[in-house]
């Protein structure tokens, strides 16, 4: 049985005194629901702060990127040791923001899982089409580039511990997600891609893979409740201490339901 997985990805906000607030509100309304793993990755100038209030709670801390040096002349950047040296388990790689905004290919994208692998962090691997390629019926070969590209190269053993998160670019932060018909049907395509790329039944059924975009305490029930979904990666609601912990607690219902089927 895979564990659910509820992430939160706070992008581009929250100064230090708001994140203090945020993540204590989370920490205090989520120790009731602790069947689940959470996840929360603040902007890098917070982690430290984020750090030093989840010790001893379920909640562990994960970077929004990575570069894929160890050390040296490559300014601004942070290596896998300085995230994993703050504190981290996971980090996420290849948003869609990130491919968009900072031109990041494949090519990147999978020498960043490689890097992030060799120094012991969980990589969540974003994967989604945009709107003009789900219309032109080219969802399914996107999505396959994505996955082939992100992990060519590492090894079985090193894949097992990775995450995959569908983002659909078309319903992150617009307030639409997808439905749980297409949400079943790319999720259920991924761990295919995933069984074929593996050659193993075992690694495509435990590997988990999250959902995102728009993603709320409204929607969580029916998205979660499918067979292929194994947890959310949550921008807008989780910056907000109700709507998170509610997407916790929802899981955590969810989970148990699955647990009996
Ligand atoms: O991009 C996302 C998480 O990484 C999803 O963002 P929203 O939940 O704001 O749509």
């Amino acid at each position: 049985m895979r564990k659910f997985l509820i992430a939160a990805n706070w992008k581009m906000n929250m100064y230090r005194q708001e994140a203090l607030e945020l993540i204590r509100g989370v920490i205090e309304q989520t120790k009731l629901f602790p069947s689940v793993d959470i996840m929360v990755a603040p902007p890098f100038t917070v982690l430290e702060t984020v750090n030093g209030e989840i010790q001893n709670t379920q909640i562990r801390l994960g970077a929004q990127d990575v570069f894929f040096e160890e050390s040296g002349a490559y300014t601004g950047e942070i290596s896998p040791g300085m995230i994993l040296d703050a504190g981290c388990t996971y980090v996420i790689i290849g948003h869609s923001e990130r491919r968009q905004y900072f031109h990041e290919t494949d090519e990147i994208i999978n020498k960043k899982v490689t890097a992030a692998l060799k120094n012991h962090l969980i990589p969540i691997l974003c994967v989604g089409e945009t709107w003009e390629e789900r219309k032109q019926g080219r969802t399914f070969l996107v999505l396959n580039q994505q996955i082939l590209f992100g992990l060519q190269g590492i090894d079985n053993e090193k894949l097992s511990s990775i995450i995959v998160a569908y983002e659909p670019v078309w319903a992150i932060g617009t307030g639409k997600s997808a439905t749980k018909e297409q949400i079943q049907e790319v999720h259920a395509y991924l761990r295919g891609v995933i069984k074929e790329f593996t050659s193993s039944n075992e690694m495509a059924f435990n590997i988990r893979i999250l959902y995102g975009g728009s993603m709320n305490p409204k929607n969580a029930q029916e998205i979660l409740s499918q067979k292929d979904v194994d947890g959310g990666l949550i921008g807008g609601a989780s910056l907000n201490i109700d709507s998170f912990s509610s997407l916790v607690q929802i899981a955590e219902n969810v989970q148990k339901e699955k647990k009996q089927e």
